[in-house]
C-alpha cells in the first residue's frame, strides 16, 4: 500500500449517547492519508459530534489511531473549532499560549508562531487583541493555532459559518492550501459548493446515522438514495 493510502484514522462500531439519548448510531469508517472529508446533514444530524468523536474529544471504544509507517508514529491531530475561543490578549500570546499547552519547546515559540501568522497573512496583526480580529481573521486565528502545530490530521466544525464571501474564500483557500501540503482533514459544512470545491470525499449523516459515504463527485452526481438525494435538492423536511 502507498503512503498516500495509509490509514490514519478508524472507527469500529462506534457509538455515541450523550444525556441518555442516542447521538451517533454504531459506525465504521476509515480514514485515508490525505483524504478530504466533508461531513453534510442536516441540523443536529450529529456532524459536530462525529468531528468531536473522532478527535478523541468524546469517548470512543473502537476508535484506532494507526501508527504511519513513513513517521513511526500515529497521527498528529488539531482541531477547529466552529466559534474559536481565544484569550483577551493579543494574538501573538494566544499562539504562544497554545503552543506551551501543546508542550512545545519554547525556545521554538518565536519562529513557530510567525511561520503560522505569516502562513494566515496574520502577522502584522500579531500584537492586535484577538478580540478586535474579524470574524474571518480569527477562523484564520484558529487555523494558524492549529497548523501551528503541523497536524497530519485537521478536524473543523463548519470554519466559515457567518462569514462573508471575501472572508469565506480566504478561508477556503487556506484549507486547500493545507490539503496540498499533504495534511488529511475532516470538515462539517452546510454549504454544498464548498464541500464541491474542497472535498475529496463525503459523508452524509442524517439522525446520528451514515446514509451515504462516498468520493465527492459521485456524491454529487450519482443517486444516493432518497434522503439524500432530497437533502440535496433542499427538499429535506
Ligand atoms: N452534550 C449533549 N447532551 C445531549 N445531547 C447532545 C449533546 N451534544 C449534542 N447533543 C445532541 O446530539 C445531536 C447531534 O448534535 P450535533 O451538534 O452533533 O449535530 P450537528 O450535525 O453538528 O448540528 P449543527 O449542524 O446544528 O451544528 C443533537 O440532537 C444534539 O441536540
Amino acid at each position: 500500500m502507498s503512503s498516500s493510502s495509509s490509514l490514519l484514522l478508524q472507527l469500529r462500531g462506534c457509538r455515541l449517547e450523550l444525556g441518555g439519548r442516542q447521538v451517533l448510531a454504531p459506525l465504521d469508517l476509515a480514514l485515508r492519508r490525505g483524504e478530504r472529508l466533508a461531513l453534510l446533514g442536516s441540523n443536529g444530524a450529529g456532524k459536530t459530534s462525529l468531528l468531536r468523536l473522532m478527535h478523541g474529544l468524546l469517548p470512543a471504544p473502537g476508535r484506532v489511531l494507526h501508527v504511519l509507517p513513513e513517521l513511526g508514529r500515529p497521527p498528529r491531530q488539531a482541531m477547529v473549532f466552529q466559534q474559536p475561543f481565544f484569550l483577551h490578549l493579543s494574538v501573538r500570546s494566544n499562539l504562544r499560549l497554545a503552543l506551551a499547552l501543546a508542550r512545545q519547546p519554547w525556545r521554538l515559540h518565536e519562529a513557530m508562531l510567525e511561520s503560522a501568522l505569516r502562513r494566515v497573512g496574520l502577522l502584522d496583526q500579531a500584537g492586535q487583541l484577538a478580540s478586535h480580529l474579524s470574524g474571518g481573521q480569527r477562523q484564520r486565528l484558529a487555523l494558524a493555532r492549529a497548523w501551528a502545530l503541523r497536524p497530519d490530521l485537521l478536524f473543523m466544525d463548519e470554519p466559515t459559518a457567518h462569514l462573508d464571501p471575501g472572508a469565506r474564500r480566504e478561508v477556503e483557500r487556506l484549507i486547500a492550501s493545507f490539503a496540498e501540503e499533504g495534511m488529511t482533514w475532516v470538515m462539517s459544512t452546510h454549504n454544498l459548493g464548498q464541500a464541491k470545491r474542497l472535498a475529496s470525499r463525503v459523508l452524509y449523516l442524517e439522525a446520528g446515522r451514515v446514509l451515504a459515504d462516498a468520493p465527492v463527485q459521485a456524491f454529487f452526481q450519482q443517486p444516493q438514495g432518497r434522503a439524500v438525494d432530497q437533502f440535496l435538492k433542499g427538499e429535506w423536511l
